[in-house]
């Protein structure tokens, strides 16, 4: 069976505005060669600072964008050979959350209405099938029915974020990439919503491709992590090895930063707990 998601040696690259008339300047390697698989019920966390890659990365494997070099391949399909009514026929199976709800959630319309939307666009059902179908999913994130008559201001920066899960999880997909999906949260409620996703991917045996800055974070929920650097992948392996037997210096140093004592001292972590 093919991987669900798979990056082969992807490269991705800028142009840079063009500041002399006589030189045109060299491009931005956002993403830099770039392997990893993802399996179906499996988390995939990515971890790395501002300006690593990450966002790139996610809009690659939603096929958002193209690579320069390599294969985005979604299910054995490499996404850059699809047609787009190809591409628009996968849709459903992959979908995005991105961290500021708001971006994906139209504060005019109703939360159904938003829920809905890529029922609408990507299946093209009847009103009353979407209806039950937004209706199940609020409740599935932890909703109630009558939320999808509100609208997003109504609601708690948490709320609003189990309002874009709904929707990410609206056509039952096999994939949802969530790109600093819990960033904007307080601690308290970024654990809830952690373990939403938790639970999503283990009922629906969702693939979770998890993408993030803080380490914490994404050591919480990931199977597997994947230390990016500059667009490079410096580190990668399962959790507990990146997190209390790596040997690479700059995750060493990311730990630290994020508070594991053991990092700094280069000790087994495994008590540091
Ligand atoms: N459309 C673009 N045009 C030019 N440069 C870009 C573009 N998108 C990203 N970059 C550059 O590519 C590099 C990686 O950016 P990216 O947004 O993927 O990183 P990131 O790890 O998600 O950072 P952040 O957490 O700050 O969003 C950065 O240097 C960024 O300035």
């Amino acid at each position: 069976m093919p991987a669900l998601l798979q990056l082969d040696r992807v490269t991705r690259r800028y142009a840079l505005p063009r500041r002399s008339l006589l030189r045109a300047p060299a491009p931005l390697t956002a993403v830099s060669n770039v392997s990893l698989t993802l399996a179906r019920g499996e988390t995939l966390g990515v971890v790395g600072e501002s300006g690593s890659g990450k966002s790139t990365l996610a809009r690659l494997a939603m096929g958002f964008e193209r690579p320069d070099e390599g294969a985005v391949c979604f299910d054995g399909k490499d996404l850059a050979r699809l047609s787009k009514p190809e591409l628009k026929a996968l849709r459903p199976r992959f979908q995005m959350v991105f961290q500021d709800p708001y971006g994906s959630l139209d504060p005019r319309r109703r939360v159904g209405w938003s829920v809905a939307e890529p029922l609408r666009v990507l299946r093209r059902e009847e009103p009353a099938v979407i209806e039950s179908q937004v209706n199940a999913v609020l409740e599935r994130v932890g909703l109630r029915v009558e939320d999808a008559r509100k609208y997003p201001h109504e609601f708690s920066g948490g709320q609003r974020q189990r309002i874009a899960i709904a929707r990410g999880i609206v056509t039952s997909p096999d994939l949802l990439i969530a790109d600093e999906a819990v960033s904007a949260l307080d601690v308290s409620v970024q654990a809830q919503i952690l373990n939403l996703l938790m639970d999503l991917r283990d009922d629906m045996g969702l693939g979770l491709f998890f993408i993030s800055h803080d380490l914490q974070v994404v050591s919480s929920i990931s199977d597997r992590i994947v230390v990016l650097r500059q667009g490079e992948i410096v580190d990668d392996g399962p959790t507990d090895d990146v997190m209390f037997r790596s040997r690479n210096a700059y995750t060493r140093s990311l730990m630290a930063a994020a508070g594991w004592r053991a990092a700094r001292d280069g000790q087994s972590a495994a008590t540091d707990r």
